[in-house]
């Protein structure tokens, strides 16, 4: 007989059962976890933020160092106000988020986990540049992630921040990561579900995110929305609620990135959860709330059926909370990481996530090449656009998403009018 070990069906399984073969297993899930080599041959170290680690084969993306830099700031943030900070770091890779959580945060303790037991040599070695093992600050483990998370549950040994960073959809691990947390402390969450947040496959998106999503000219904040609006609907079920700190979103992969507090109790009366209407002839969105569903017509008297997109449900409020934002920068200032004028500039990235805060901004990003399209004209400057909306009296912001995207209350109609009066100068 062979013995198959359970451990990586289930989290709470605990006894060894055995059989024939994985197919006469009622219970057996395929599982795996990507080969190392899934990512072709690179450089054996890297170098980030000033610190020299090994890499080894396993999974590194030179390309998320801003989604650490971030998730760094966050944490240390979380410690100078709470003067505590344990960080679970569920799918560690090399280690490197756990290294600089540890050099950077500040962190207490450091949980660093990966499936792949393989990676074991690489982290332990990245983090004892930062201290020995037997000084208590770190440990390494080797489960699935939602094991890892059940067992801090049962053994009610919760964590400030959990850092899961998967591929493809983390809605799986939301559940287990929720009971893992602290309360009051934050989950920092991934989606490199691009498929979804395009409307290519509304039936994944419902199967992960309970959300049907079609495809929509901001299809990337969508991504963000859906990501958050699944997150609010898990927690609710076991009787928390969340807000985001920050939403991120990057085109290398694409990347989607939460950052959510979490807190116990319901949804608060007038939660921002619902769906979004966009109307494809006027190019105008607005959410709709859970009791107006079967009213949906635009203000703008569209009477083609084919025009109105509703997509949910989803998060519908800030991406944001600016004054977290804003202490962010402040942090950032503070440890010298702004002013350095690259492409991927922090600074330049925290300040458009905080402009685009304001509640009061458009639901989702407008492309400059949706209102010259609209309006038939060349499309202007990003910069003489906003200028021109703003003096009309409308407030306007970059998106940290598209560098030629605006976030304004300004109706297309107005956007279009402006575009052209532009193009006769
Ligand atoms: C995107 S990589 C992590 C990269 C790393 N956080 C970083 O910033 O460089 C995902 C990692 O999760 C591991 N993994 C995949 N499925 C897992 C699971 N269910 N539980 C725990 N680890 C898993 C993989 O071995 C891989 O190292």
């Amino acid at each position: 007989m062979v013995s198959l070990c359970p451990t990586i069906l289930s989290p709470f399984h605990t006894k060894t059962l055995t059989y024939n073969s994985p197919a006469q297993n009622p219970n057996h899930r395929p599982f795996s976890v990507p080969p190392l080599t899934a990512v072709a041959s690179r450089s054996h170290y890297e170098t980030e933020r000033g610190f020299d680690f090994e890499v080894g084969d396993t999974f590194f993306r030179h390309e998320s160092a801003t989604g650490r830099d971030l998730g760094v700031l966050a944490a240390a943030l979380y410690k100078k106000c709470n003067d505590k900070l344990r960080v679970l770091d569920a799918m560690c890779g090399c280690g490197i988020r756990s290294l600089r959580y540890l050099a950077e945060s500040k962190a207490d303790f450091v949980l660093a986990n990966d499936a792949n037991e393989d990676c074991n040599g690489v982290i332990v070695s990245n983090l004892s540049t930062v201290s020995s093992e037997e000084e208590g600050r770190w440990k390494v483990s080797h489960s699935i992630a939602n094991r890892v998370l059940a067992e801090r549950y049962v053994e009610r040994d919760y964590f400030d921040f959990i850092d899961v960073d998967s591929f493809g959809s983390d809605s799986s691990f939301f559940r287990c990561a929720f009971d893992a947390v602290k309360l009051g402390g934050l989950l920092y969450v991934t989606s490199t579900d691009g498929f979804s947040s395009g409307g290519h496959r509304p039936n994944h998106s419902l199967a992960a995110y309970g959300a049907y999503i079609r495809p929509l000219p901001y299809s990337n904040e969508i991504g963000l929305r859906m990501l958050i609006g699944g997150a609010v609907r898990e927690a609710s079920v076991l009787g928390y609620h969340v807000s985001p700190l920050f939403s991120y979103y990057s085109y290398h992969g694409p990347v989607f990135r939460v950052l959510l507090r979490v807190n116990r109790g319901k949804p608060p009366h007038g939660m921002h959860y619902g769906f979004i209407c966009y109307c494809d002839s006027c190019g105008n969105s607005q959410p709709i709330s859970w009791d107006k569903l079967g009213q949906m017509n635009c203000p703008c008297g569209t009477d083609a059926p084919d025009s109105l997109v509703v997509c949910g449900p989803l998060w519908t409020g800030p991406l944001h909370c600016a004054d977290y934002l804003g202490e962010m920068l402040s942090l950032a200032g503070e440890w010298g990481w702004l002013g350095n004028g690259t492409k991927n500039d922090l600074e330049k990235l925290l300040n458009r996530m905080i402009n685009e805060s304001d509640p009061t901004l458009s639901f989702g990003y407008i492309q400059l090449d949706e209102i010259a399209s609209r309006a038939k004209v060349n499309s202007p400057p990003i910069v003489t656009i906003m200028s021109a909306i703003q003096q009309e009296g409308y407030a306007v912001s970059r998106s940290h998403i598209s560098n030629n995207a605006i976030k304004t209350n300004c109706p297309m109609a107005e956007c279009i009018r402006i575009a052209k009066e532009l193009r006769q100068l």
